[in-house]
């Protein structure tokens, strides 16, 4: 069972518990207090880790794209360029952040949205990289990536099964420390484009932890991944969702986001074996409201009992366990027996 090692004490896959990621992206408005909020907000909530979005913009974007006119409500900008630079935080603002979030408690990461600021991330330790949707089809960049070594958590929004099978071979090829997400692109997902059995074919087609990165409203199909098998959920936080911004619009509060941790640990220790038995807790409604085989009729000793003879009830004491009604009938009575009375073992031969 592969397992990804995020720090001495953390591992995702197997056996461990679901690596949540709250996803601060830039949710942060491009305000270093606010970032800051969303970490302690992130710690509160639980999540395993908060994520932000590193980008260096001539690396990702070309000229004209930073040129082309974005004007529209989610805009800090009148061209893409001007928005995105609004957003972007220096590399002396991550290392703040950084250490503040070791101040605070929780690991602390980005996305790489470009080579430049994978090896930034790299360069001041952060415990793991991610890799967005929107490199899915880098496999350029994937492979760069991997050969770097560093744990890493991949999405795949916007690309179909046949591409996860090469970002999967591209990786493997290096080392099994990364995971892959399942991922819809789109701000908010609708329900039925979710399509979250995709989660049970990437469990059985790839030999690393599987995941679920969620733009979809509310917290429900995230539990969803859950039951399915998620061991890492990505959910976007904000302060606010009515703030500016794109991601706003599908990110939880802080609120919503400490309950649907709860609600993951929740589903988790529920799942349990697929073995089906009577559990201890059970024995209590045993005694209380189990069925079980009592005479219907007084009969005497030497008589068969007919179906008819032979009652199910919830009785005090108790009588054979109901499941053995066919076993019973058309057998003779060794003893008197009255109305009610239990039928064990031992009563008829
Ligand atoms: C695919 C991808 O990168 N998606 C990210 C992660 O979910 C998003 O947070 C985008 O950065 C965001 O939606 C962009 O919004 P705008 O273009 O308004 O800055
Ligand atoms: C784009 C990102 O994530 P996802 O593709 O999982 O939404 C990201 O983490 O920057």
């Amino acid at each position: 069972m592969v397992e990804v090692k995020i720090t001495d004490d953390i591992k995702v896959g197997g056996n461990n518990p679901c690596f949540i990621i709250a996803e601060a992206g830039q949710n942060h408005q491009g305000d270093i207090e606010i970032a800051k909020k969303l970490i302690k907000a992130a710690k509160e909530a639980g999540a395993s880790c908060v994520k932000f979005q590193k980008t260096c913009l001539k690396e990702k974007f070309t000229k004209k794209y930073l040129e082309r006119s974005y004007d529209n409500p989610n805009s800090w900008g009148k061209t893409y360029g001007d928005h995105k630079r609004h957003l972007e935080f220096t590399e002396s603002q991550y290392r703040e952040l950084f250490k503040y979030a070791q101040e605070v408690g929780i690991l602390f990461t980005a996305s790489a949205m470009d080579m430049v600021s994978f090896d930034f991330l790299v360069n001041i330790k952060v415990p793991f990289i991610k890799i967005g949707s929107g490199d899915s089809n880098n496999l350029l960049f994937l492979k760069y990536a991997a050969s770097k070594k560093v744990p890493l958590i991949i999405s795949t929004g916007m690309v179909d099964k046949q591409a996860v099978k090469t970002i999967y071979d591209i990786v493997s090829a290096q080392h099994k420390q990364f995971c892959l997400l399942h991922c819809i692109s789109a701000y908010p997902v609708p329900f039925e484009d979710c399509n979250l059995t995709v989660l049970q074919d990437y469990k059985n087609t790839f030999d690393v932890p599987v995941g679920y990165s969620g733009q979809e409203l509310g917290t429900a199909v995230a539990l969803g991944a859950i039951a399915l098998g998620a061991k890492v959920l990505e959910k976007h936080i904000t302060l606010d969702k009515s703030m500016k911004g794109t991601d706003h619009v599908c990110s939880l509060t802080p609120a919503e986001f400490k309950q649907l941790v709860r609600d993951v640990r929740v589903i988790e220790a529920s799942l349990g074996t697929p073995i089906k038995k009577v559990v201890t807790s059970e024995i209590p409604c045993i005694d209380k409201l189990q069925k079980s085989l009592v005479m219907g009729c007084t009969k005497n000793k030497g008589e068969i009992l007919y179906p008819g003879d032979v009652k199910i009830k919830v009785a005090e004491p108790k009588g054979l366990n109901a499941l053995h009604f066919e076993e019973v009938i058309y057998k003779t009575l060794v003893y008197d027996k009255k109305e009610d009375e239990p039928l064990n073992e031992g009563d008829f031969c």
